[in-house]
């Protein structure tokens, strides 16, 4: 039996994590945590998350001390700030504990990314080094070895899974970058109220052009260069992706369907379409990305479509955890 820690466990990452993790037979729910200067330290967590009432009832503790915390833990998951996991992970690891970050802190290996596109300085380099990109179906081997695992991000997750296997098949014209028009339910922005996320100041628009995080997290790991325009829109959860890029000439239906198969015939939570497209009602409360495309000519446009809060980073994070551990990779997603 793993003891686990959820840290942040009153966010809304933080609680699907619950969700699955009391439902997983090989896994205990040693503490569920919050910040030490917290207003809902004390309080018991299915108050803050009624969905959970009656199976979830444990109490939030502040986490004033984090060896103290770690004590007979094998498993914590940051659901916390990019922030806040880079101060605590190394302090976690050097305790022992296998930890799955869900935030951005350990994602990209250049510090000089933190510095461009986070605003602060990142001082773990060795475990900036040592991470596992946490993007499950493509870091399957990487992962059983892991011992920090950086949970791919929300967008990231629904644009490289849609451009990776065509991307690694070769049939992409690249001269031509991929452009990725994503549009992302509020909470993705997370449950701390803001001006932004307002209920009557949110509708659909674009933001963060050119310069959101996400563009150099998924070029990085794709390999190649992409445009990226993240949209808030105005429903609670749930992300589509569209995207449009150029094939190789000649290349066509069949090459695209097998490259899909191959990458994602034996992957559970990937599901490619035959026919039509993805919507997000279809994925709101499942841990699956769902793939569709369409070809013209040498355009093709795939649109994916995933749970933000769940493939996009509590069931990505548990799906790592399975691999990490031995564990069937779905356990308790399903
Ligand atoms: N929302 C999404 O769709 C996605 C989020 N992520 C990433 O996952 C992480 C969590 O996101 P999300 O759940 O939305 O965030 P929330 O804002 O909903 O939750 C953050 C949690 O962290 C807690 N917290 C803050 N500071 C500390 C601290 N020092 N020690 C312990 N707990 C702390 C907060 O509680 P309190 O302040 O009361 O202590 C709160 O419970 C972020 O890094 C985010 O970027 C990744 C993919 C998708
Ligand atoms: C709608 C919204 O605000 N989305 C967030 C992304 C979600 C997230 O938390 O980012 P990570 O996946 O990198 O952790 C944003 O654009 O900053």
């Amino acid at each position: 039996m793993l003891e686990t820690l959820i840290v942040g466990a009153s966010g809304y990452t933080g609680a699907e994590l619950a969700a699955y993790l009391r439902r997983h037979p090989e896994v205990n729910i040693k503490g569920l945590m919050v910040s030490a200067q917290s207003a809902d330290a004390g309080k018991i967590f299915s108050d803050l998350h009624p969905q959970l009432k009656g199976l979830v009832d444990l109490p939030l503790q502040p986490l004033t001390n984090v060896a103290e915390a770690a004590k007979g833990v094998d498993v914590v998951f940051l659901a916390t700030a990019h922030e806040v996991s880079h101060d605590l992970a190394p302090q976690f690891l050097a305790a022992g504990c296998v930890v799955f970050d869900l935030s951005g802190a350990f994602r990209v290996d250049s510090p000089e990314f933190y510095t461009r596109y986070y605003g602060f300085t990142h001082q773990h380099g060795d475990w900036l080094k040592k991470a596992v990109y946490g993007l499950a179906e493509w870091q399957t081997e990487k992962l059983k070895q892991a011992q920090l695992v950086a949970v791919a991000g929300c967008y990231p997750t629904a644009s490289q899974l849609a451009l990776k296997p065509l991307v690694d098949a070769g049939l992409l014209d690249v001269q031509q970058w991929p452009v990725i028009n994503a549009v992302s339910g509020v909470s993705g922005a997370g449950r701390k109220a803001s001006m932004t996320t307002s209920f009557c100041e949110v509708s659909l628009q674009p933001y963060g052009v050119f310069t959101h995080r996400h563009q150099p997290e998924i070029a990085e790991h794709l390999g190649i260069p992409v445009i990226f325009t993240p949209h808030l829109g105005n429903f609670p959860r749930g992300i589509l992706a569209t995207i449009t890029c150029r094939l190789k000439p000649g290349v066509g239906e069949e090459e695209v369907n097998t490259a899909f198969y191959n990458a994602y015939h034996n992957k559970p939570l990937v599901r490619v379409y035959e026919k039509g497209m993805p919507a997000l009602k279809s994925v709101i409360g499942q841990p699956f990305c769902d793939i569709g495309f369409a070809i013209d000519g040498q355009h093709i446009i795939v649109v994916s479509a995933e749970d933000n809060l769940l493939k996009g980073a509590a069931a990505q994070a548990v799906q790592c955890m399975n691999l990490r551990f031995g564990f069937n990779e779905t356990q308790s997603l399903l």
